[in-house]
């Protein structure tokens, strides 16, 4: 009690004592929060000029305003402004300054390659993280290539992803090729789920363990095709995608790998102008390409860890247009469903390469609207981790088409959900049963099921 009548009165203020007389409790208590509010009174100015300058702090903090999951059109069109024209060098500088947690992806084709020295020489190797996609069907030499590539840049923080894991092993070549089920496919039989599961599954999952503000990819204009039209900088469904060499020529990236003596893939020396796996690589001739030896057999060029995002986010798109169209029943929203209807029923869910949650409902029943925020955050959760994509249909507005009855999809209440499994001829379908309908509950349902075997 002495004590805190001398910081009263050395304080000198009435105002203060009244105060902490009001306090109940002990006495220490008292004297605390007495001290503590007539700090507050006499430093008034400087704390609110604290809480100011933390406010613009946080408001300029890049991670806060550019990246995740928020990154909207408007503003990757202006970083696209503020980067035209500038070296790869800058663009590299500029990113490991302003993205959190950048990420490479790399399969060390020449201008990964051009990438990876420029880090090493801008000293920015030891806090870019390098993710590889080993798809378990590399060349030899590719794999020589990596271990002199890891020989020249000690620095490098490599990460390897392979195709998903089975019952908690990797899974190595021989075994990849003997496993019953999807991980049996072939390339020249099915090259999208092979494409899917060797390239897009893991690309997904290390982006959704890495999760960084922006990965940087070897992609450019003068590759053709698809990538004609490549900016510096594109937004991956919600992500920032960096393409330092967007600009460079197949001579430019070749005279940068001579002039500072950087390795290369021997199989550029033999032929091979670009290097995927052995299941979708083949020599060019001259004349062809950079990239015609690859993906033959497939109607696409990419293998799709490139445009699988900007599909599912353009299906969203299209989607949500459509919804706006419909106007007789309440809108649930689920920004992250992509919305079946009749039209597309087949296409997206009878010829589905991945699994999917569907959940068939009606705007119309009590039971669906109140499960919708639910059914939002699994579909969240699921478009972020990968598991499956989650999908819904609304049967008031739609009917069960007959090919879902005959793919054995059988609706007997609202909502239902349905895991939806592709297997090599048919679907998997999984209807949920559990009592309980929580996030959690279905999420590790759905875990647990997509563990069990395709059967
Ligand atoms: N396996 C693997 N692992 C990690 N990253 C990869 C992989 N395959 C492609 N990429 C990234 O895509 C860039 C272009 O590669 P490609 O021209 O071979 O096309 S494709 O993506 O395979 O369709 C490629 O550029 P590089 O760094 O020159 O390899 C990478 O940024």
């Amino acid at each position: 009690m002495e004590t805190m009548k001398r910081r009263e009165a050395s304080h000198g203020s009435a105002g203060c004592g009244a105060d902490t007389e009001k306090v109940p409790g002990p006495e220490l208590k008292q004297l605390e929060l007495g001290s503590v509010g007539s700090f507050v009174r006499n430093h008034r100015k400087k704390i609110f000029l604290i809480f100011l300058c933390l406010c613009t702090l946080l408001a300029v903090q890049p991670s806060s305003r550019w990246f995740g999951a928020e990154l909207r059109e408007d503003r990757t069109s202006k970083l696209q402004a503020e980067l035209k024209g500038k070296t790869a060098e800058q663009i590299l500088q500029w990113a490991a300054e302003t993205v959190p947690g950048l990420v490479q992806f790399s399969s060390f084709g020449p201008s990964g390659m051009v990438i990876l020295d420029l880090l090493d020489r801008l000293g920015l190797l030891e806090e870019t993280r390098i993710v590889t996609i080993d798809t378990l069907h590399l060349f030899p030499e590719s794999y020589e290539h990596l271990q002199n590539v890891t020989r020249r840049y000690p620095k490098m923080k490599l990460q390897t992803f392979y195709p998903k894991e089975m019952h908690g092993m990797t899974l190595w070549k021989d075994d990849f090729q003997k496993t019953s089920g999807k991980l049996s496919l072939k390339f020249s039989e099915m090259p999208a789920e092979y494409s899917y599961l060797t390239k897009v599954e893991p690309t997904l999952r290390a982006l959704q363990q890495l999760a960084p503000g922006g990965w940087i990819t070897g992609r450019r204009r003068s590759q053709g095709e698809l990538r004609s039209h490549l900016p510096v900088v594109e937004n991956d469904a919600g992500r920032l995608k960096i393409n330092p060499l967007a600009y460079w020529t197949w001579e430019d990236v070749w005279q940068y790998l001579h002039t500072h003596e950087v390795p290369y893939n021997v199989l550029h020396d033999r032929g091979y102008s670009s290097v995927g796996d052995v299941m979708n690589t083949r020599p060019t001739k001259p004349g062809e390409g950079e990239r015609a030896g690859r993906f033959e057999l497939s109607q696409e060029t990419e293998c799709g860890m490139h445009t699988h995002l900007a599909r599912i986010a353009k299906k969203r798109a299209e989607s949500a247009s459509k919804r706006a169209e419909l106007d007789d029943a309440p809108h649930l929203p689920c920004d992250t469903c992509v919305e079946v209807n009749k039209q597309n029923f087949e296409e997206v869910v009878l010829k589905t390469k991945q699994d999917m949650l569907l959940e068939f409902y009606s705007p119309m029943c009590g039971h669906c609207t109140h499960f919708a925020p639910t059914y939002a955050t699994i579909a969240h959760e699921l478009s972020i981790s990968g598991d499956a994509l989650p999908a819904r249909m609304d049967l008031y507005h739609n009917q069960v088409p007959q090919s879902a009855k005959d793919a054995g999809f059988e609706i007997h209440a609202f909502p239902t959900l349905i895991l939806v499994r592709p297997m090599q001829k048919k679907l998997k379908l999984v209807t949920y049963h559990r009592w309980r309908r929580d996030v959690k509950t279905v999420l590790d349902w759905v875990k647990e099921e997509l563990t069990k075997p395709l059967t």
